[in-house]
């Protein structure tokens, strides 16, 4: 055994690959991070709220009932709330606590294996205060809600609808006599259904629903709803609520129902910055936008970006240390058993994982500077540019999401059997990421909205109009020619973007045939989606594809050279995986043969072997301490028997030799005695 300088034992194969790592791993920390001042801000954040050890269960949450497991989360929720509220705020550098800060929402994730039930409150509530209510309406929740004094979650998914905002049935309808609005669920699929801490955690909640006044429907609005008391936390009269059950993850979230019977709530409890009842019920519409009331979903989009870019770094590290250590097989009989990282098979599984961490956390920051240009120029009335951030934001988040959560399962696959176990830690990064590719707006339903502006964009550029920058490519479209193939970065972006014009213009031709042989517009573009939901995919991946590239070239500008070297090869290795992920496209929409698909491929092979001797470096660059990773196989020491075997002694099943089911079933079974 191998000692590290702060006298960890450490696995010797891990030790190993850690000394032949050939660049400097605190400067790709630093390009993750978002540069150096990110990386120690957020190890103060680290050391404050894990090194005292709060963070730590006596029993292995997998081993907790249900009822034990949410009270545990709870428990720790209300430490790390107020951890925030105390030593963290400052230390994070925020106006308001936690609420954008990746750094705070990471820390968490060591509290808890699945998730907070606070998730919520912070990730939708109190963006929705922010977001959605005047300022007066600001001044008087806000406050409260980020002093924890009240605690609420976003209630807008029903059990009869999700997707279709509009089919929402829950009513809130105008009372000028009261100056109330009353709220209502007139069918069983009128319940709401889903929204996180609300089955026991939350008082207060965010409800999407129908307004009418004046007897007419004026289409969803927000409102902001309490459903407990205050001091006694029993729900008020006229409210049904309850927890929904065991589910494949989020666990400890406490998602739960809603329902009202004639409900009440004051005028003023209604979210006024983009619409207003006035006292005698006249409707007055503010926002230019029609949409804007959908904001909140629009922050979480481009949240969850990140959110799954670090799931799958956890994952990738966890993959990656567990493949160092383990040996398997003997290809050479005359040498030892390989570790199993070097199989090129293998090094296919893990790479794409590490190279689509770094994508997808970079093309996060990059949507978060969008997302932030687009909110000051609504700020300013102009909400021109809205279109094309809820197209780019849309895919992003299917893309990302769909992706992260099929590399997570590739990473359980790699590590064979023990990859399995909940203590591996992979199982609880799948269902958690397994989740946002549904929640939020579904895959296939953000697809196609970013599918219909590709559409329309691709209109304006058919007509010669200026067209918007993530689409600008679609200018070539009409060159007649197909686009020409070279290996180069920038060669295989262009036919990236080749591929996503060309899947355009076959859905556009397709559609106006349809169209022609009468069908309806919207028969003719449902018969299309299968068409527009691969040509909306194909539009992100040249996104991501060219905002990776860029940005890696643009953040390594003055990096050592070792470190251009590992961060080119990363990203090449992206953009060749991806190629070849795509040959059949390639065929049709660029000038690329079959000899180029050959070298191509040959290529990307040798390229996993470039980047073999710093995967373990790769991953340790992602500096994710092991309270984080909540993993046997991937802790910093790579001591992943002696962990599968303490954690194997901890079940209660091994606290008695014999099992009761031994007296109760085996034994009069056995016997001939049941
Ligand atoms: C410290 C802690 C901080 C952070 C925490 C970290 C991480 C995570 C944070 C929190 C999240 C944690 C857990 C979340 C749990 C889950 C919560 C939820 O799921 S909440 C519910 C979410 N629900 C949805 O997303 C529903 C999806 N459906 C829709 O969005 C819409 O219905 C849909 C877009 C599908 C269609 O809407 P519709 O009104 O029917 O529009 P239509 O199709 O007719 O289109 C009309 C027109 O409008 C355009 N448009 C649609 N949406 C938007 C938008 N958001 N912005 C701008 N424009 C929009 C649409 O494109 C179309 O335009 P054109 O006519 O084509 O021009
Ligand atoms: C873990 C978790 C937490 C959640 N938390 C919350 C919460 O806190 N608050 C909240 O309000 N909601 C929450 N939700 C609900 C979530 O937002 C919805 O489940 C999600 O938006 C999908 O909607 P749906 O369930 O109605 O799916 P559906 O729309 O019924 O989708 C079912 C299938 O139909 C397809 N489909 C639907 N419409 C179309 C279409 N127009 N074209 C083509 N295909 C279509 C979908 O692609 C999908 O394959 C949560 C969900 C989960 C899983």
């Amino acid at each position: 055994m191998t000692q590290t300088n702060n006298n960890m034992t450490v696995n010797p194969d891990l030790a190993m690959e850690r000394a032949k790592c050939n660049f400097n791993v605190l400067e790709v920390t630093h390009i993750f991070d978002g540069g150096e001042r990110n990386t120690l801000q957020r190890k103060k954040i680290e050391d404050v709220a894990l090194n005292s050890g709060a963070s730590k269960d006596a029993l292995g949450e997998e081993h907790m009932s249900p009822k034990e497991k949410y009270e545990n989360a709870v428990r720790k929720s209300c430490i790390y709330a107020t951890m925030m509220k105390n030593e963290l705020a400052e230390l994070s550098g925020l106006e308001s606590f936690g609420v954008s800060s990746p750094v705070i929402r990471r820390t968490a994730d060591a509290f808890f294996k699945e998730v907070s039930p606070f998730l919520l409150h912070l990730g939708m509530f109190v963006p929705t205060i922010m977001g959605q209510c005047t300022p007066e309406q600001q001044s008087y929740w806000l406050p409260r809600a980020l002093d924890m004094q009240i605690i609420g979650t976003y209630a807008q998914t029903e059990l009869g609808h999700g997707t279709f905002i509009r089919g929402l049935e829950t009513t809130a309808t105008y009372d000028p006599e009261t100056e109330e609005f009353v709220l209502h669920s007139p069918t069983l699929s009128s319940y709401k259904w889903w929204a996180g801490g609300l089955g026991k955690t939350v008082n207060y909640c965010i409800v999407v629903a129908q307004l009418y006044t004046k007897g007419e429907c004026h289409g969803t609005h927000p409102f902001i709803v309490q459903i407990r008391d205050e001091d006694t936390h029993v729900p008020l009269p006229g409210i049904k609520v309850g927890e929904i059950g065991p589910k494949m993850g989020f666990n400890t979230a406490d998602n739960g129902f809603l329902g009202f019977d004639h409900y009440r709530i004051p005028r003023e409890h209604m979210l006024m910055k983009n619409a207003q009842v006035l006292k005698d019920g006249t409707y007055v519409k503010v926002a230019r936008h029609g949409k804007l009331t959908y904001g909140t979903m629009v922050f979480v989009r481009v949240v969850l970006v990140n959110e799954v870019a670090f799931n799958l770094a956890k994952a990738s590290t966890i993959a990656v240390r567990y493949s160092a250590i383990r040996r398997q097989s003997k290809p050479k009989p005359d040498e030892v058993e390989p570790q199993i990282l070097d199989y090129v098979t293998q090094q296919h599984k893990l790479f794409i994982a590490i190279a689509t961490a770094h994508a997808l956390q970079l093309c996060s920051t990059w949507l978060w500077e969008s997302f932030s240009a687009v909110l000051a120029q609504m700020k300013g009335g102009n909400t021109d540019t809205l279109p094309e951030f809820h197209a780019l934001s849309s895919c992003l988040k299917a893309i990302s999401t769909s992706d992260s959560a099929h590399l997570i399962e590739q990473c359980r696959h790699a590590c064979g059997g023990h990859g399995y176990m909940i203590s591996s830690g992979i199982p609880n990064l799948y269902n958690f990421v397994s989740a946002t590719r549904t929640y939020e707006g579904d895959y296939t339903v953000l697809l196609l909205q970013t599918a219909r502006f590709l559409v329309k964009a691709y209109e304006q550029a058919e007509a010669k109009k200026p067209l918007t920058p993530t689409v600008s490519y679609l200018a070539h479209a009409f060159s007649g020619s197909r686009a020409t193939w070279d290996n180069s970065p920038d060669g295989i972006i262009r036919s990236f973007q080749a591929l996503a014009a060309g899947k355009t213009a076959v859905c556009v031709t397709n559609m106006r045939k349809r169209m022609r042989a009468g069908l309806s517009q919207v028969d003719a573009w449902e018969m299309s989606t299968i068409q527009l939901v691969a040509a909306a995919e194909a539009h992100c991946r040249a996104v991501i594809a060219d905002t990776y590239r860029k940005e890696i070239v643009r953040l390594t500008a003055n990096s050592s050279p070792n470190v251009k070297v590992v961060m080119d090869q990363l990203t090449t290795l992206y953009l060749y995986y991806w190629a070849l992920e795509r040959t059949g496209d390639l065929l049709m929409f660029t000038s690329v043969s079959q000899k180029d698909l050959v070298d191509l491929q040959i290529a990307y092979e040798e390229l996993l072997l470039k980047i073999r001797p710093n995967a373990v470096g790769l991953v340790d660059a992602f500096d994710l301490r092991d309270e984080l990773l909540h993993s046997t196989l991937g802790s910093y020491d790579g001591r992943v028997y002696e962990r599968l075997m303490e954690e194997a002694l901890k079940s209660p099943m091994n606290k008695e030799p014999v099992s009761d089911a031994y007296s109760k079933y085996l034994r009069p079974m056995m016997k001939g005695k049941l």
